[in-house]
């Protein structure tokens, strides 16, 4: 099979990592005999350095036309102090909205040769198994106005949220349940919000439709603790943008590391944009110590939901697993065994161990 993939590096890890997604994507195109070809645009600081803006008209077209999109991760230090509308963090923003991209599915499952590495006691997160299903493009991040007033001692931000855009990323909440264990919980702040008590009416006529789904509400302080507590109380999670955001940093103390978590932003057509959870982490870029496996794990989703390629998204999971299973691990993982390696080696452990026949279960129970 032909693909033509957009890779967006960003900044800082942004960079490194997206090294190792080329790396995988050759080993899966020898071993598999496909073609992948690709194009490298700019997004983030990188593109407000050479093209004054975050989000270069480029760079959205490239995204409109290729087949899939793979994002390192955007922003740093250097461009914190720019106006909102320069900042990096624009750039990838834009891309979500531009391209419609409303769902973001976060799984988060851990590899049970990492379950030592957790801050949290093994017998909790054995077996957690979670989805977070965050709404992507409206909320908080994008809601008009946001400014500052009155000489800047005053600031305003809005949370806007159309009941369409609540169906759609409730109804992909439903729709994942039921490719999975049939339990959704939904996320709110039904105490306080009005927007929450219309998600919440949103989700209680949703339900009428999936009978066969259990569906629990939960405010979103209490979920975030009991994400933490009894993880394998929870199958999907669908909850709007800035929840989920948050939330999902937080489940990833499951799985040892925040450079573990892969995601999928993607729309009703397939099209879709593949990066790790994590940011561009200006305290180790530039020093080869990242961890590549989100990134590596969100070209295993790419290849499974865009491209339905699921014996090669299968095959790089496992290649995954087994290079972990060796001991291989970069510095973010606390193991005092195994073999600490850069972000360069890692990739290399990977790519060694993916072949055609190493594919079992799948990692990522996150069907769509
Ligand atoms: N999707 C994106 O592009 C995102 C961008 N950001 C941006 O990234 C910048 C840094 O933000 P932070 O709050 O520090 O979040 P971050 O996710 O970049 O880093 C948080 C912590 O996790 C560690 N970490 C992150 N990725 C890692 C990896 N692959 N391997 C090992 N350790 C890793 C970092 O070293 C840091 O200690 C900011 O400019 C922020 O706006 C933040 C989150 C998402
Ligand atoms: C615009 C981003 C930096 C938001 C974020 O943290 C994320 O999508 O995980
Ligand atoms: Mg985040």
């Amino acid at each position: 099979m032909n693909k033509h993939i957009i890779l967006l590096p960003g900044d800082g890890v942004g960079k490194e990592v997206i090294e190792s997604a080329k790396q995988v994507l050759r080993a899966v195109a020898t071993e598999f005999g496909h073609t992948f070809t690709t194009d490298e645009q700019a997004i983030g600081g990188e593109a407000i350095d050479h093209y004054d803006t975050p989000l270069p008209e480029a760079t959205v077209k490239a995204c409109q036309e290729g087949d899939a999109i793979l994002l390192g991760a955007v922003g740093g230090d250097k461009w914190d102090t720019l106006p909102a509308d320069k900042r990096p963090e624009k750039g990838l923003l834009g891309i979500r909205k531009t391209l419609g991209l409303f769902a973001n599915l976060r799984p988060v499952k851990g590899f049970p040769s990492l379950l030592h590495t957790s801050p949290l006691k093994e017998h909790i997160i054995s077996g957690s198994d979670v989805l977070i299903v965050r709404e992507l493009t409206g909320g908080l991040y994008f809601g008009q106005p946001s400014e500052r007033r009155e000489n800047g001692n005053v600031v305003v931000d809005t949370l806007h949220y159309h009941r369409e855009e609540m169906e759609r990323i409730i109804d992909q909440g439903f729709q994942s349940a039921r490719l999975r264990h049939n339990h959704l919980t939904s996320v709110d702040k039904a105490n306080v919000l009005e927007s929450s008590r219309m998600w919440r009416e949103v989700v209680d006529e949703k339900k009428k439709e999936y009978p066969d789904i259990q569906v629990e509400h939960l405010l979103v302080d209490a979920a975030a603790m009991k994400l933490i507590t009894q993880p394998n109380q929870f199958d999907v999670m669908v909850t709007e943008n800035m929840f989920g955001d948050i939330l999902s940093d937080e489940a990833s103390v499951l799985t040892g590391s925040l450079g573990m978590l892969p995601s999928a932003s993607i729309r009703s057509d397939g099209v879709g944009l593949y990066e790790p959870v994590h940011g561009s982490a200006p305290d180790i870029a530039g020093k080869g110590v990242a961890n590549p496996l989100g990134m590596i794990l969100s070209v295993a989703l790419m290849l499974r939901h865009s491209f339905k390629m699921e014996g090669e998204a299968a095959a790089v999971e496992q290649a995954v697993k087994e290079s972990l299973e060796q001991g291989y691990h970069t510095a973010d993982l606390q193991m005092e065994d195994g073999q600490l390696v850069s972000t360069g080696q890692m990739t290399e452990a990977v790519v060694e161990n993916l072949t055609v026949k190493g594919v079992s279960d799948s990692i990522c129970s996150m069907y769509v």
